[in-house]
């Protein structure tokens, strides 16, 4: 059902527009489900062929607009210019699009730096019409590709030389396309490729398995301790799957902002899930939220340690009511991920929270669970082992004194100071309000522009920066994107402020650990909210970071960490904490006392289960190594 491994190829829905000298439709075709396979005729040239099992569509790409603007949403619009016949794609798996969109631009540019035949040499050569697959983009496509855009970009031969000419057609050509043409060539500095090789962000081997694993239909559940790359390989999955009926949901706003999605209460639209069943399907069915259920074919859910087990079991309950079908979840798919022996379901008045894996249909929901076992986060290996018996509630003597050791670690380097991660969230606010004020000097403050002042709750849950940003010079300050990760400008990156650009704006210059030194300018962060509207929040990606709390820290890599434990209220509170230092170096426990390391009994009795039933997991997962195997 869904695509396969060919970046020529995709799944999508398709409507082909035949058009008119003014541009108006006068015939349309809807294809549901179409393939559309980028290939080659019998002339070598670069086709674009849509199948829906019947009678395919070709066109030939020679002269082509390229309408990219929304590929993020997996939607994109091929016009082929001498036919007047636009091929408009949606409902493609964003990752996959757009890797398609660049092979198909490589492809063409490539063919059109070759020798073209004119119609003339076609007729004369009375050859037969034929398809053939085309070959995976090598580096010589890339390269003419990059030949060709520089000799589009190439400043003006002097008049009369024989470069001119040729400048001046491909000019020409570039003029013609619309300013939202793009082409995977955004105007890049002279010189740079404009295209390099396509490659996917790499996966480990275990990460291709669960993803594959997921591409089969199966719901799956899997786990691994904090750093494994759960989030990194969720967000690959929200890539792979159509974008109309995938629901990316987290059980904070602060992980469901990490995989691009929503809070799993905000998708569900059942408040706070306390109400009875009756009263949660009735909150369910409300216009706003009744589209979520119906459109809804895999629901991802992050952070699933923090989901309790009674929501679940509503949230299964109201899946087959509103599906109208007895399988399980309605037959939605499944995509769970978290780690159990970290932070569990918030009480809420309730005494003893269960956990998902303990509710009625947690069994006959998953089919399978998985693991990855390889860390990423962290490099050093006596520090992750250290990590690793934290995480079983493990505290030998060495920890303890290593743990102790670190109480003296001087992390602090050119003015940026580590951040506290604290256990309760007010001394978060007070501390970060008090060490602001303290700091000496004019204050200044960044508003965010929201798309939908309607929408203010959900962005304020879901997006991790406030509307409101108060920065001084001196201010400890985390970036909450990835900006430029080769540079160590990635989310979580800690840094403080060394000044403000003059200007109506007046961007901060923050110096980072990493050693960068960067005005920051505001960003956009788009959310899909009820009823398939985006809503938006342009902010500078920057936020306080004197303090912030062990829950909301879950989920993220910290450069720069000062943890105390002596008030720890949870389980796994004290494992989440110390598992967010990227380096053991990088981290101070102030107060530790090995008494506030606990892991959960029913989880620990749970993950000896999975493990003893390992065997059988294996299997499964091999079932899906072979094909990984033959693979380039
Ligand atoms: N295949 C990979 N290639 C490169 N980096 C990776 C890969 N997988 C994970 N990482 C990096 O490892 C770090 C930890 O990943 P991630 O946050 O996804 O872990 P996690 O299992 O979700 O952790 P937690 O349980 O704490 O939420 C991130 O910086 C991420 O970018
Ligand atoms: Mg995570």
């Amino acid at each position: 059902m869904l695509d396969g491994d060919n970046p020529a190829e995709l799944q999508c829905t398709v409507v082909i527009e035949w058009l008119n000298s003014c541009g108006q439709a006068t015939k349309r075709r809807l294809f549901k489900r179409a393939s559309v396979t980028i290939g080659r005729n019998e002339f070598k040239e670069i086709v674009l062929r849509v199948h829906d099992g019947k009678i395919p569509h070709s066109f030939t790409v020679s002269d082509v607009q390229l309408f990219n603007r929304f590929a993020k949403d997996g939607k994109c619009t091929v016009k082929f210019l001498p036919e007047n016949v636009q091929v408009l794609m949606s409902d493609c798996p964003p990752d996959r699009l757009s890797t398609f969109l660049k092979t198909l631009s490589i492809k063409h540019l490539a063919w059109k730096t070759s020798k073209c035949l004119g119609d003339r040499a076609k007729l004369l050569a009375c050859k037969n019409w034929r398809f053939e697959a085309i070959s995976p983009v090598q580096k010589k496509d890339v390269e003419k590709a990059n030949a060709f855009q520089n000799k589009v970009n190439a400043p003006m031969a002097p008049a009369g030389h024989p470069e001119r000419r040729a400048n001046t057609t491909a000019r020409a050509q570039q003029v013609k396309r619309p300013r939202n043409l793009c082409d995977f060539s955004p105007v890049w500095p002279e010189k740079r490729p404009f295209f390099t090789l396509p490659t996917d962000y790499q996966l480990s081997r275990e990460q291709s398995s669960v993803l594959d694993a997921v591409l089969s239909g199966k719901n799956v559940f899997f786990t691994g301790s904090a750093g494994t790359g759960k989030s990194f390989l969720l967000k690959r999955i929200v890539g792979s799957l159509p974008p109309k009926s995938t629901y990316a949901t987290a059980s904070t706003g602060v992980a469901a902002s990490y995989i691009g999605g929503t809070t799993l209460h905000n998708f569900a639209g059942i408040g706070s899930g306390l109400g009875s069943l009756e009263q949660c399907l009735e909150l369910a069915q409300r216009p706003m939220v009744l589209p979520n259920w119906t459109s809804c074919q895999h629901l991802i859910i992050d952070e699933i340690s923090m989901v309790d087990a009674q929501l679940f079991d509503k949230l299964e309950t109201i899946a087959r009511s509103i599906k109208r079908s007895p399988e399980p979840f309605g037959g939605i798919q499944l995509i769970l991920c978290g780690d159990f022996l970290q932070l569990p379901p918030v009480s809420k008045g309730k005494d003893n929270p269960k956990y998902c894996f303990q509710a009625r249909c947690w069994r006959k929901c998953i089919h399978l669970c998985m693991e990855l076992t390889e860390v990423r986060r962290q490099t050093d290996q006596a520090f992750i082992s250290l990590l690793q018996s934290l995480r079983m509630g493990r505290v030998t003597e060495v920890v303890t004194g290593q743990l102790l050791k670190s109480a003296s670690h001087s992390i602090e380097r050119d003015g940026i100071i580590a951040t506290r991660l604290c256990t309760h969230k007010d001394d978060v606010e007070l501390t970060n309000e008090n060490k602001l004020k303290q700091l000496q000097g004019p204050s200044r403050m960044f508003e965010a522009v929201d798309s939908d002042p309607h929408w203010l709750k959900l962005i304020d849950t879901i997006c991790p920066v406030g509307r409101l940003l108060q920065l001084k010079v001196g201010a400890q300050v985390m970036l909450t994107k990835n900006l430029e990760v080769q540079k160590g400008l990635v989310n979580g990156a800690r840094g403080a402020v060394v000044g403000f650009e003059s200007g109506s704006q007046g961007l901060p210059r923050v110096q980072f650990l990493c050693g960068v030194t960067k005005v920051i300018k505001p960003e956009r962060w788009v959310f899909k909210a009820n009823g398939g509207t985006y809503v938006s929040r342009q902010q500078l990606p920057l936020k306080l970071a004197w303090a912030i709390s062990i829950h909301k820290s879950q989920g993220m890599t910290l450069d720069c960490v000062e943890i105390s434990l002596a008030r720890v209220f949870e389980s796994g509170q004290a494992y989440v904490a110390l598992s967010r230092a990227r380096s053991f170096e990088g981290m101070r426990v102030l107060d530790f006392n090995p008494c506030v390391v606990q892991a959960n009994q029913d989880v620990l009795q749970f993950y000896r289960k999975l493990k003893k039933e390992n065997v059988h997991m294996q299997l499964s997962m091999d079932l899906f190594l072979p094909k990984l195997n033959t693979g380039p």
